[in-house]
């Protein structure tokens, strides 16, 4: 008897995409014992994605291709890859995955790629190895990776409280248009945080007031009145005027050149204009999708950004694309 070949069984492969944010209002209180701020923040999620894609393998592995992909690191710090540690522990999973991350969202930037990546990975690992968590069970496990994580799940237009990672939905209502100036150098969050700490903490000394009391009522949602309208409304100019974040001043202290960044913005009709969360990304409203194109254009021209995007918001959160 003649033993014919047989094919090797097809490699399953999963294919997530996951969608970068901005804070489009970002209120920070006092730092609390744990070393995190509590924050009230309104996060929409932008068209620049993430994309990750799930193999078996008998390691537990990542590869990073895209721009700035030299900056994210393939060990075990990589975010994606702490998702799968955390999901294979968490549900008795002994198997093993490769993961490629196509990274679209700028690394270190404040618009949370990371983040996406550790969702996309939760999503991935689900559905390759069939452990078939619940969604609040994958929002408790993203929780856990960081205080970004739910939101890159949730996607579209949400309040985030706590550590930023108690998520509730928002109402908005038609399209806006977004261009984002990338810098070559990120900035870390933790290192944001402790120097908007220190600012406060320097005025409050300048005002001979304890620093706590300038925060009392900055974590009261009432505070993002215009804001959450202008989202109803669907109204891109009274968004504009609502943009706030309180990391802001610590961003331009940590990196000053962005306030030609955000100045270029504003010359060049911009609704409003932010540093995206911890920065150095500055994210600029624009009226419509060609506006968005005009003020992208005007960051390369005024040689302020080392890289421009343009998006639509809000979108998805995290979703398989394709399983196969
Ligand atoms: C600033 C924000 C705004 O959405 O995002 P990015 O701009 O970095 O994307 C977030 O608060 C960042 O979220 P994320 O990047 O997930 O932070 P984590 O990994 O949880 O924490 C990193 C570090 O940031 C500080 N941190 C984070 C969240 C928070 N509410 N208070 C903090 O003080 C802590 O020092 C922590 O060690
Ligand atoms: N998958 C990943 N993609 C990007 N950065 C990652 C990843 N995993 C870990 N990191 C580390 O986290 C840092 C910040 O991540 P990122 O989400 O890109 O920025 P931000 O927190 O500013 O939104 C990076 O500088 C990098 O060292």
């Amino acid at each position: 008897m003649t033993l014919l070949p047989v094919d090797p069984l097809p490699e399953r492969e999963v294919r997530v995409r996951a969608p970068g944010k901005v804070n489009l209002s970002l209120r920070v209180g006092p730092v609390a014992e744990d070393g995190y701020h509590p924050i009230v923040t309104v996060f929409q999620a932008v068209s620049v994605f993430e994309e990750v894609v799930a193999t078996p393998s008998s390691g537990r592995t990542v590869s990073v291709d895209g721009p700035q992909s030299e900056l994210v690191p393939t060990d075990g710090s990589n975010l994606a890859l702490r998702a799968v540690e955390l999901i294979a522990e968490r549900t008795g999973v002994d198997e093993g995955v490769h993961l490629h991350i196509s990274k679209g969202v700028p690394v270190a930037g404040g618009m949370a790629g990371g983040s996406a990546d550790g969702a996309a990975a939760l999503l991935a690992c689900d559905a390759l190895w069939h452990t078939g968590l619940s969604r609040d069970e994958l929002v408790a496990l993203a929780a856990e990776l960081g205080s970004d994580v739910p939101f890159a799940l949730a996607g579209h237009t949400a309040v985030g409280s706590g550590r930023g990672h108690l998520l509730t939905p928002a109402l908005c209502r038609g399209e806006f248009h977004w261009a984002f100036a990338v810098q070559d150098g990120g900035l870390a969050a933790g290192a944001v945080y402790a120097e908007r700490d220190r600012l406060v903490e320097a005025r409050g000394a300048a005002h001979r007031l304890p620093a706590a009391d300038e925060d009392t009522d900055v974590l009261d949602p009432d505070e993002d009145v215009a804001l959450m309208q202008a989202l109803r409304a669907g109204d891109p100019h009274a968004l504009g005027a609502a943009l706030r974040n309180d990391l802001e001043d610590a961003a331009l202290s940590l990196a000053p050149g962005l306030a030609e960044v955000l100045a270029v913005a504003q010359d060049a009709g911009s609704l409003g204009a932010v540093v995206s969360g911890s920065g150095p990304t500055v994210a600029a409203l624009a009226r419509s999708r060609q506006h968005a194109l005009v003020i992208a254009a005007a960051f390369t021209a005024a040689g302020v950004a080392e890289r421009v995007l343009t998006a639509s918001a809000p979108v998805a959160g995290a979703r398989i694309v394709s399983a196969e």
